[in-house]
């Protein structure tokens, strides 16, 4: 007995002492466990930073190829900018419009019917916080030193496009303020220096002209006459328009003395400006002809800026009498424009220009040896967002239109 006794008195030590021991030991097991865990999760998520480093490196190299393929099989680009929220949206008003932080060509946008959000992916996305300067900079796209030189040396004609509902703000990214100037300024203003710096081996000569379109009838903005405009054809196949005014001009502030001119000519016609602006299409032609000093080659170039006439849906605004006709015009011609760019992509034969006085004016600048920029705005709000759907559609569609590639000409 002794000895079990003795035994057991031992065992009784050894348990004692073992769960004496047992804290430090479950403690020390805690702090090994978690440590292994510590150690896991933080592999986790050097593994996970490591597939966003990865992903954004792919979204990268997928933008650079991108880009090559539309230098080397299209000369169209499309942009997307989304307004800030204005007072007329009313008091916090519900947003429509969402970006990818990880991607800057994609923009979502709520689809009330379907319940979901609808993603479009553009060559570039601003969003409602986007600066002038940042969009500004994307002329550089089209205003590229090398393709200044074409503008100067081959026949190269650059369009830019605004598109998009009224109010989406087209004329604030075209046209901008004094202070915070728009696309339209940059654009003119590297055009300019060009013209300069080559000045040494070329004589310029730059001119204007300023066109309006509304309700399917030209009309010449630089001067108080109204004469009918037709569009006529050269003998080379180019267009022209007949008896319009074509001012030379030196410089910026010439041009822009041109454009308030036919602003105010604009407006006079009508009682209310804003309103009149928005339901006609405005296209601003600036021609570059150049003469080499040395060899006498003659070139030309052409930048034209659009302003198109706000896109809207008729059911939606009700529209009666006067305004159902201007705004029927106005799809027409926009989706005369769509069709066109449609043809283009699908290589098809026949294009059909003469669908519309703005596709038959605009016929050269949507063909070959052109260079374009759509800029398609967009409203942020919950209210608008069938028409900032629409407006994305459309733009998808235009991006995906190959114009082919510029061939040098000069006479
Ligand atoms: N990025 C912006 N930042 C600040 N205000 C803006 C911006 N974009 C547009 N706005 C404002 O929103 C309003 C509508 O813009 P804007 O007149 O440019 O639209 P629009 O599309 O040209 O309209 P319309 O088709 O009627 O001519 C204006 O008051 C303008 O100042």
């Amino acid at each position: 007995i002794a000895s079990v006794l003795h035994k057991l008195s031992h065992e009784n030590t050894q348990l004692h002492r073992e769960v004496e021991n047992f804290p430090v030991l479950l403690k020390e097991a805690i702090k090994r466990t978690g440590k292994q865990i510590t150690e896991a999760l933080s592999e986790v998520n050097e593994n996970s930073k490591d597939l966003i480093r990865r992903y954004r490196k792919e979204m990268k190299l997928r933008k650079k190829y991108h880009n090559e393929l539309v230098e080397l099989k299209g000369n169209i680009r499309v942009f997307v900018r989304a307004r800030p929220k204005i007072s007329e949206d009313g008091l916090n008003p519900k947003m429509s419009v969402s970006y990818d932080v990880n991607d800057d060509s994609l923009i979502y946008v709520s689809n009330q019917q379907r319940g979901r959000n609808q993603s479009f992916d553009l060559d570039r996305v601003f969003s409602d916080t986007s600066s002038q300067q940042e969009v500004g900079g994307l002329s550089g796209w089209l205003i590229q030193p090398e393709y200044l030189f074409y503008l100067g040396q081959f026949c190269f004609i650059l369009s830019i496009f605004a598109y998009g509902q009224t109010g989406s703000g087209k004329t604030y990214t075209m046209e901008g303020t004094q202070e915070e100037p728009g696309i339209n300024q940059r654009a003119l203003s590297d055009l300019f220096k060009m013209v300069e710096e080559r000045s040494l081996d070329w004589d310029y000569s730059v001119s204007v002209s300023l066109v309006e379109i509304y309700n399917e009838t030209l009309k010449d903005l630089l001067t108080t006459k109204h004469e009918k405009l037709e569009i006529k054809m050269n003998a080379d196949g180019t267009l022209f328009v007949q008896r319009l005014t074509i001012l030379p001009v030196k410089d910026l502030n010439d041009v822009n003395r041109a454009f308030e001119f036919g602003r105010s000519n604009r407006a006079t016609a009508s009682t209310n400006m804003n309103e009149h602006s928005s339901r006609s299409h405005a296209v601003l032609m600036v021609t570059v002809a150049g003469t080499n000093k040395t060899t006498g080659v003659q070139t030309m170039g052409k930048l034209n800026l659009i302003d198109l006439a706000g896109s809207e849906r008729v059911s939606k605004s009700g529209a009666s009498g006067d305004r159902l006709k201007e705004a029927q015009n106005i799809n027409r011609s926009l989706s005369a424009l769509g069709d066109v760019i449609h043809s283009l992509r699908n290589k098809q034969s026949h294009v059909p220009f003469r669908n519309s006085k703005l596709t038959y004016l605009l016929q050269d600048s949507l063909s070959k040896d052109s260079k374009t920029l759509m800029v398609v705005q967009v409203s942020p709000v919950e209210k608008n967002s069938s028409e900032t759907i629409c407006s994305l559609t459309f733009a998808q569609r235009v991006r995906l239109v190959e114009l082919g590639q510029a061939t040098k000409k000069t006479k």
